[in-house]
């Protein structure tokens, strides 16, 4: 297949610095329309930075980010791309005073404006990202109510009305319990669109990618499907943790066994000689 007409994005020699320190150091890579796509590191590997420059936050120093071979700095402008590219950050935005359907309602903006009156078409898109995220009986309470995976759910439900062809997502189930991080992750899959994701469960991840792009001290060390980059060296090498690699139950993606207490080299060596499962 020609990854050139199924590139949806495509990173090019990306570098990055912030206070004269190189946070970004030539990262190249593509994602696929459809694809989802975990970025994995440990803390301070890069990951949000990256992500702020696909979502045109922070421009990069040198390199480009084309987006449907259109670079995004040069060939768009910041409004044109806030209509095709969706946002959901760790930190839930405070929405005072607004209700579920008003904070969905915003994902209407990029197309229509501030000003611009509700209208019916309008009002039955928002009913039913709402409904599609299972908020439905939430709709008219105060967002600043809802528990962290409802406000999760309602921003992708805003997402959804956006009808973007990408939608970021940076730690989105960073601060939610195990069964909302399932629903959240399952939630932005199911949508059908090219989906970016910054993830600091490595499980999760694996049980739910397509692609992994794995990032240290700000460079670009693994990408590949979850069965290349999720091996028990990367994790020792990039993680600092001893760990076993075996195929998950039910989906037989890699699946991350934990050791504790143990000297990184020698569990290592130790790990390589148990039998996977
Ligand atoms: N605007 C900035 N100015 C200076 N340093 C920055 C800036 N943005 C990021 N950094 C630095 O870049 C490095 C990468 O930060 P980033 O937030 O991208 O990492 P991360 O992989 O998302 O980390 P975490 O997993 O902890 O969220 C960190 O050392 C951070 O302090």
């Amino acid at each position: 297949m020609n990854t050139a007409n199924t590139a949806l994005l495509s990173v090019q020699h990306l570098s990055w610095h912030a206070d004269s320190q190189l946070i970004l150091d030539d990262i190249s890579f593509t994602i696929k329309k459809g694809s989802f796509t975990g970025i994995l590191g440990p803390n301070g590997a890069g990951k949000s930075s990256l992500l702020r420059c696909l979502y045109r936050y922070v421009k990069p120093d040198s390199g480009s980010v084309q987006f449907n071979q259109q670079d995004i700095w040069q060939q768009y402008d910041a409004y044109q791309y806030a209509q095709d590219i969706a946002v959901v950050l760790q930190e839930t935005p405070t929405h005072f005073n607004l209700t579920v359907h008003d904070v969905v309602a915003l994902g209407l903006l990029p197309h229509k404006g501030l000003f611009t009156r509700e209208q019916a078409s309008d009002r039955l898109k928002i009913d039913c990202a709402i409904k599609q995220v299972g908020l439905a009986d939430k709709n008219l309470q105060n967002f600043e109510h809802l528990s962290g995976g409802e406000k999760q759910r309602a921003l992708i439900a805003r997402a959804i009305v956006q009808t973007p062809s990408l939608l970021i997502m940076d730690e989105p189930t960073s601060h939610l319990d195990v069964r909302y991080q399932i629903q959240v992750i399952e939630l932005a899959k199911s949508l059908g669109i090219t989906v970016i994701a910054s993830f600091h469960d490595l499980n999760l991840a694996s049980a739910m990618c397509d692609q992994l792009l794995v990032l240290d001290k700000g460079k670009l060390v693994e990408q590949g499907s979850p069965q290349a980059v999720i091996t028990s060296e990367m994790l020792s090498n990039v993680f600092g943790v001893c760990a076993q690699v075996s195929l998950h139950p039910q989906h037989k993606v890699p699946h991350i066994s934990y050791f504790y207490g143990y000297d990184i080299k020698e569990k290592t060596a130790e790990s390589r000689a148990l039998p996977h499962v």
